[in-house]
């Protein structure tokens, strides 16, 4: 094996590093040769002979690893001495994962990386799945149902997208508009069908009693309310997918012409419905696109299994892939370059997020009201009833808080902590009696914490003075952390100034070795808690029309006695 010395490393560093994009853009063979070389002793021996021969030359499933890997060191830079092992575990890695590990490192999925297939492809890998693979049509319309309904969920929250339509045409596509609908009223939406050519086969009408059950609306064409815009915040488009042919028949033709008019009309005065095709754009070819120009323009796009070529016109903001079912001999045999899924989400992006307007990013509280009669007399209890329920409600780290703090030049800083602790004497975190806050709070020892529970609309603001917790106090906590974060602390001047994070690691590997046989790691005496005692807390529970409710606690003396009056603030 060819072994480089750091001098021609740093050489081919800096001159891969160079020709990186060009060589990218371009797909040329020359990244094989440039890859090879940067690569030398780092590749696995079988995979590094291949690439050394000339001839052959290397297969495209080895060319194409090689693009990836380049994808992936331009994403994270050169680490130095540690591209060895990195470039290591991205060989000993499947095609698969390589190219997920290189999206994932981008942040998206480039439209123009991935397949599109034509209508008999598409017609083919359907027959396929349901013939050799051994699929229903019911499985793959469950899972395609529910793709189409967690892309939606992702893109428009119920929250401001609730009212749905959703016309069904009489084919599969249809079907899947059917179990996307079902999906989505669990989901907190409000669903409407148009199903004006019903199958009927057991599928469909097993589809349609599982809708009534659930009290979702059936209109005809003609309940149709002749304004869509005002009625509905989501029309979703199932009426063709891949079998569609010919010019649109009635009675979908005419809907198709409402769609595609809608948005013209619409545009000059108010926010119309946010329109998604499931599959295809109904009436657009299913290769060639929009001819006419004059087709439905949606907002979203699924495709389902894989996009198909007129996806390539899709303009919106929205484009989705589901149906997360495509077995490897399917990505094998039609050659399919699509995004991996994350996690274990149902649908994966295509494309960037499109930018957003910040200024017009808000939500609208809706929560049940939150009054007086209703509170405990004392703040403390108030606020564990309001913590237990953000635990119940599954929030991670609800006692995250903002602790802001101020020295004597009056000038605030604030950052998160986590509350370790609250009684009647106040709350408490712990931190490094040498950072910025610790500074600060020894220069005026007023501070404030502010608690933000999102999917509660809640918020909980706390001010008081601060005192250190008891030595034996923080003894205790420490050693009832990791060991990690004990060395951890040790390790960390907090708030000062590291040259590097290799520093850190170093500094942590020595203190571990040196307490490998050590049971109690010594607490650093610079580390340890705070308490805030509170002088006033408020409640605030986020109502519509940012008409809030605030109630806030303040301590007051009744004849010689601390006790807590309740106010109501304006919000
Ligand atoms: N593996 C996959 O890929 C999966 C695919 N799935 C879904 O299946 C969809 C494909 O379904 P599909 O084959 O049933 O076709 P689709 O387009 O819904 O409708 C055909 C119907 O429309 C009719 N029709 C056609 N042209 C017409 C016209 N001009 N005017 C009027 N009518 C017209 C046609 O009638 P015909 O022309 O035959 O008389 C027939 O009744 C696919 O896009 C995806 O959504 C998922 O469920 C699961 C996984
Ligand atoms: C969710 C979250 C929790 C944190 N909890 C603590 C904590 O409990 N103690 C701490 O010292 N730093 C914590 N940090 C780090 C602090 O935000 C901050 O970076 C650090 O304490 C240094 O702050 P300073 O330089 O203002 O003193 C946390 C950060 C986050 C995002
Ligand atoms: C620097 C620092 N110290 C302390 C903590 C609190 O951690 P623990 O829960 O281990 O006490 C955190 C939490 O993020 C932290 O970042
Ligand atoms: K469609």
């Amino acid at each position: 094996m060819l072994l480089l010395n750091s001098r021609a490393r740093l050489v081919f560093y800096v001159h891969v590093r160079t020709r990186m994009w060009s060589i990218l853009r371009n797909k040329t063979a020359t990244a094989t040769t440039m890859t090879c070389f940067f690569l030398a002793h780092s590749l696995p021996p079988p995979l590094f002979s291949a690439l050394f021969k000339p001839s052959p030359p290397p297969t495209p499933q080895i060319h194409r690893s090689l693009l990836l890997l380049l994808r992936l060191l331009l994403c994270q830079g050169f680490p130095g001495a540690g591209w060895g092992p990195a470039i290591r575990s991205f060989c000993s890695r499947s095609d698969r994962e390589r190219r997920a590990m290189a999206d994932r490192l981008e942040g998206f999925c480039d439209p123009s990386s991935i397949s599109y297939l034509t209508q008999r492809e598409a017609a083919e890998i359907d027959e396929n799945l349901m013939g050799p693979l051994g699929f229903s049509v019911d499985q793959l319309m469950e899972l395609a149902g529910l793709s189409v309904a967690t892309s939606i969920a992702e893109a428009y929250k119920a929250s401001e997208y609730k009212r749905i339509l959703a016309i069904c045409g009489p084919g599969n596509n249809g079907g899947d508009g059917l179990v996307a609908a079902r999906h989505l009223f669990h989901f907190g939406y409000k669903p409407c069908i148009c199903y004006p050519k019903r199958t009927p086969k057991p599928l469909y009408t097993g589809l349609v009693t599982q809708l009534e059950s659930l009290r979702v609306p059936f209109l005809s064409v003609e309940d149709l309310p002749s304004d869509l815009s005002s009625e509905f915040d989501i029309l979703v488009d199932a009426v063709f997918g891949f079998s569609f042919h010919g010019a649109a028949r009635p009675p979908f033709d005419d809907i198709i012409r409402r769609l595609a008019g809608m948005r013209k009309s619409d545009q000059a005065n108010k926010k119309s419905p946010a329109i998604v095709s499931i599959d295809i754009p109904s009436g657009w070819h299913v290769e060639e696109g929009d001819v006419s120009g004059e087709g439905i323009k949606p907002d979203m796009l699924v495709s389902l299994t894989a996009p198909k070529l007129c996806a390539k016109q899709f303009r919106g903001p929205h484009h989705f892939l589901g149906g997360r079912f495509v077995p490897p001999p399917i990505a094998e045999k039609y050659n399919l370059r699509l995004p991996p899924y994350p996690g274990t989400s149902m649908c994966v992006r295509i494309g960037k997020i499109p930018q957003v307007d910040i200024s017009s990013m808000r939500e609208n509280y809706i929560s049940p009201e939150f009054q007086e009669e209703e509170v405990e007399a004392h703040p403390i209890k108030q606020f564990r009833k309001w913590f237990e329920e953000a635990v119940a409600a599954g929030l991670r780290e609800p006692n995250a808080m903002a602790l802001s703090t101020a020295g004597k030049d009056g000038k605030p800083s604030s950052r998160m902590v986590l509350l370790k602790g609250v009684d009647e004497d106040g709350f408490v975190w712990y931190t490094n009696y040498e950072s910025q806050k610790a500074r600060e709070l020894s220069e005026n020892p007023w501070a404030s914490l502010l608690f933000y529970w999102e999917s509660l609309n809640r918020q909980v603001r706390v001010e008081g003075s601060v005192e250190k917790v008891s030595n034996e106090e923080s003894e205790l906590y420490f050693h009832s952390r990791p060991r990690g974060s004990q060395i951890g602390a040790i390790v960390s001047n907090q708030s000062s100034i590291v040259p590097g994070r290799q520093v850190l690691h170093q500094q942590y590997k020595e203190l571990e070795e040196k307490f490998s046989d050590v049971n109690l790691i010594p607490k650093p005496k610079h580390w340890g808690g705070y308490r805030l005692k509170p002088e006033l807390i408020e409640f605030w529970q986020g109502q519509q029309s940012r008409l809030h409710d605030r109630l806030q606690y303040c301590p007051q003396e009744v004849d010689g006695r601390r006790v807590w009056r309740i106010v109501r603030l304006a919000p």
